[in-house]
């Protein structure tokens, strides 16, 4: 489905939720959000407890100009959402989803990674896997992605006209890697040739979206040995000259840190080497950070470039459990990264899961301060991931100002009461219903996927639906 284009005031009204702080969410069971022809967010009413009707009438003596809004409500036992944010995402892996048997990073990506993405020399290929994917990460309400495309310029700026046409915002990086730990029929020539493609990519992204509104070009060298010494250096010079933002991977495993220090011996860190070659910016997102040492962790904070937790990657290919709370506390920046297809899940709901369980993991073998709390993981998928992507003032919340990038979860319902037995005799029963809004979201945290988001905007834009979501109603006034 393309995204159709906002063409009216909206008014959503209903439960919402979203993060008030890392460890507080707000919920305002009571609802309504004015969204103006822009996708921005114009009003948000927190309070009507006297419900729809009287909502309306307010709007009719408040909001004049509202009163021809559409309303979108929620009916039955739901809420919205804000958008997730995926910040890191590999969408050519999207085929070996699942696919990781017992390999560590070194030996997975010869074994699975290179041979798929090398076959996006093929357009048609690249056209079909991405169009998919897209729709797969709309589906499972991911309204932003940090997308890592292959070395082809043609794929990757099909990556971006597809994410624009459909309407999810995207960071689209053209992957730079020109040294010989990638087999030859899938590497750069050359340095030249790495930073003209780069380029090219770049350029043809900034054509396409001149303000950067839904798709911007992101720089992407690989990892330390995926780039020579000169690579790195001309990848960070190409970041400063085009003002774009930054993407690579860091400190993921031990064999790849061990790799990085014979390659680079001279430097004192994996962290000093993207430091020494200008590749560690405000605008730099570092996936994994899984092993950094104390003197790496301090280098980052102090150049504010920003990480992206893989949790359910860095648990698949065996990497390690990231000391997300010691990061937390230590003033990181740090969102959440599905890492397709070293992750095994395109939802950002399922690794918010699993960046819960890997700090429970680390609780049992540290102590219990290393426990994410659900509010933490969730402020961790939006206002953080937000924060990682440099679109904090824009998304990640309600707020007036903000944009709409939202979805509509609507969870099952208690139709009836059972039998004097508790036996439910007809209809539908599900597991929601009965209790408080808190203990709600905790369960869609832990039971929900995919057939929860019922609807997905992205700046106002209705991005995807689904059967069960009913549309506009109708306008505030007749
Ligand atoms: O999780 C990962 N996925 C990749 O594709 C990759 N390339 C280098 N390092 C990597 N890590
Ligand atoms: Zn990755």
């Amino acid at each position: 489905m393309a995204a159709s284009a906002p063409i009216s005031k909206m008014i959503y009204v209903g439960p919402f939720v979203h993060s008030r702080s890392l460890t507080e969410l707000e919920i305002g069971e009571n609802g309504a959000i004015g969204v103006d022809e822009n996708g921005i967010i114009r009003f948000v009413e927190r309070d009507f407890h006297e419900g729809f009707e009287k909502l309306m009438a307010y709007v009719e003596e408040n909001k004049d100009e509202w009163v021809h809004a559409k309303v979108v409500k929620i009916e039955g036992n739901g809420f919205f959402f804000p958008g997730f944010i995926d910040t890191h995402v590999h969408a050519p892996q999207h085929p070996n989803t699942g696919l990781f048997g017992k390999t560590t990073l070194l030996d997975w990506l010869k074994k699975y990674t290179f041979p798929m993405e090398s076959s996006f020399s093929s357009l048609p290929r690249a056209h079909r896997v991405y169009q998919n994917f897209v729709s797969r990460t709309l589906s499972h309400g991911t309204t932003t992605c940090s997308y890592f495309a292959t070395i082809h310029v043609p794929a990757t700026n099909a990556l971006a006209d597809i994410c624009l046409k459909r309407g999810q915002r995207a960071f689209v990086g053209r992957v730079c890697m020109n040294s010989d730990l990638s087999p030859e029929y899938y590497r750069d020539e050359s340095v030249e040739s790495s930073v003209r493609d780069s380029k090219a990519s770049i350029d043809y992204i900034r054509s396409i979206d001149p303000n950067g509104e839904i798709v911007k070009p992101i720089v992407t060298p690989r990892f330390s040995p995926s780039c020579t010494p000169d690579c790195l250096s001309a990848m960070g010079k190409l970041a400063q000259e085009t003002d774009t933002h930054i993407q690579t991977h860091i400190s993921e495993n031990k064999g790849e840190i061990a790799l990085v220090q014979e390659l680079f011996p001279s430097s004192k860190s994996y962290a000093d080497v993207y430091d020494t070659h200008g590749l560690l910016t405000p605008k730099t997102i570092l996936a994994h950070a899984v092993h950094l040492s104390p003197q790496e962790r301090k280098i980052i904070l102090a150049r504010k470039s920003k990480i992206s937790h893989c949790p359910a990657s860095n648990t698949a290919i065996t990497s390690g459990c990231a000391p997300i709370r010691e990061l937390l506390n230590e003033g990181h920046t740090i969102g959440l990264g599905t890492d397709i297809s070293g992750g095994f899940h395109p939802s950002i709901l399922e690794n918010v899961r699993q960046a819960i369980w890997v700090s429970r993991h680390l609780a049992i073998t540290t102590n219990d301060s290393a426990k994410l709390s659900t509010e933490e993981a969730l402020y961790l998928a939006t206002r953080g991931g937000a924060a990682v992507v440099g679109l904090e003032e824009k998304v990640g919340g309600f707020e007036v100002g903000k944009e709409w990038d939202a979805q509509m979860i609507q969870l099952g319902e208690v139709k009836q009461e059972g039998n004097e037995d508790g036996i439910f005799e007809e209809g539908p029963v599900d597991v929601f219903g009965w209790e408080s809004w808190a203990e709600r979201v905790e369960k869609w945290v832990y039971s929900g996927d995919d057939r929860n988001t019922v609807a997905v905007w992205v700046r106002g834009r209705l991005v995807h639906n689904t059967s069960r979501y009913t549309g506009a109603e109708g306008t505030a006034a007749p």
